[in-house]
């Protein structure tokens, strides 16, 4: 086999404000190899979230017309506004060998799973549904409404969690972090074993 091994996709989801972002930021520290997705969509930017870097701040036409033109490799309404992960970037970056990181909620992560099936597909959990409260309020970016919004989606969130390869607890992001590693390198073992089987049949039946 000569062609370049793909890499692995990736997919972190959960609730919000269970701490996604902020592992997935801390994960770059201690896996800078690991390639980050990023994601359109129609909200408004926090105060300090830059274009490109954050997200790819979109109007509702424009999201519609990246859908349209199946530019999307997965998108989802979630409390009143869009999401959606760019189709190529991803496409390319595994084309290219290596591993990439979706960090997105529950439908897109099911609808990655429907055209990626070969994904590893991680659910991270908060300690407690306190806890998971306290994080949204906390971080001060939502109104009340959204906050409830946000809990509610939670719950059925929850309910989907058996779709997923992999559940861990976001209770110290250092912890959540080294588990996320421990899966990556279990899930290249296990690529490699696979790999190396076919090579064997493929050199016996020659
Ligand atoms: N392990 C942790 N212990 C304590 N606080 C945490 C932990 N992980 C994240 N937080 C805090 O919880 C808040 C929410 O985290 P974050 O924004 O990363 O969540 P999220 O899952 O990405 O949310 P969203 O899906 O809404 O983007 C932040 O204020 C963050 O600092
Ligand atoms: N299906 C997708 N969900 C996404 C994507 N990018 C982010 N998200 C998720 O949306 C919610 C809300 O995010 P916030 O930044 O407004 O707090 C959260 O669960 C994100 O993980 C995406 O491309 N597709």
């Amino acid at each position: 086999m000569t062609s370049k091994e793909r890499g692995i996709l990736i997919v972190l989801s959960g609730p919000s404000g269970v701490g996604k972002g902020t592992v997935c930021k801390a994960l770059r520290g201690y896996a800078p190899e690991l390639v980050y997705s990023v994601s359109a969509t129609t909200r408004t930017p926090r105060p300090g979230e830059i274009e490109g870097v954050n997200y790819f701040f979109k109007t509702r036409e424009q999201f519609k017309r990246l859908v349209d033109t199946d530019q999307m490799l997965e998108y989802a309404e979630y409390v009143g506004n869009r999401y959606g992960t760019p189709r190529q970037f991803v496409e390319e970056t595994l084309n290219e060998g290596k591993d990439i990181i979706l960090e997105i909620e529950v439908q897109g992560a099911l609808m990655v799973k429907q055209r990626f099936p070969e994904g590893v597909f991680i659910f991270l959990l908060p300690p407690s549904l306190d806890e998971l409260e306290s994080r949204i309020v906390g971080r001060g970016t939502e109104t009340e409404e959204s906050i409830q919004s946000r809990m509610s989606v939670a719950m059925d969130e929850f309910r989907l969690m058996d779709y997923y390869d992999y559940a861990i607890v976001n209770d110290q992001v250092e912890k959540a972090c080294s588990r996320i590693q421990s899966i990556i390198v279990a899930e290249h073992c296990r690529k490699d074993k696979v790999m190396n089987k076919i090579k064997q049949w493929m050199v016996e039946v020659k």
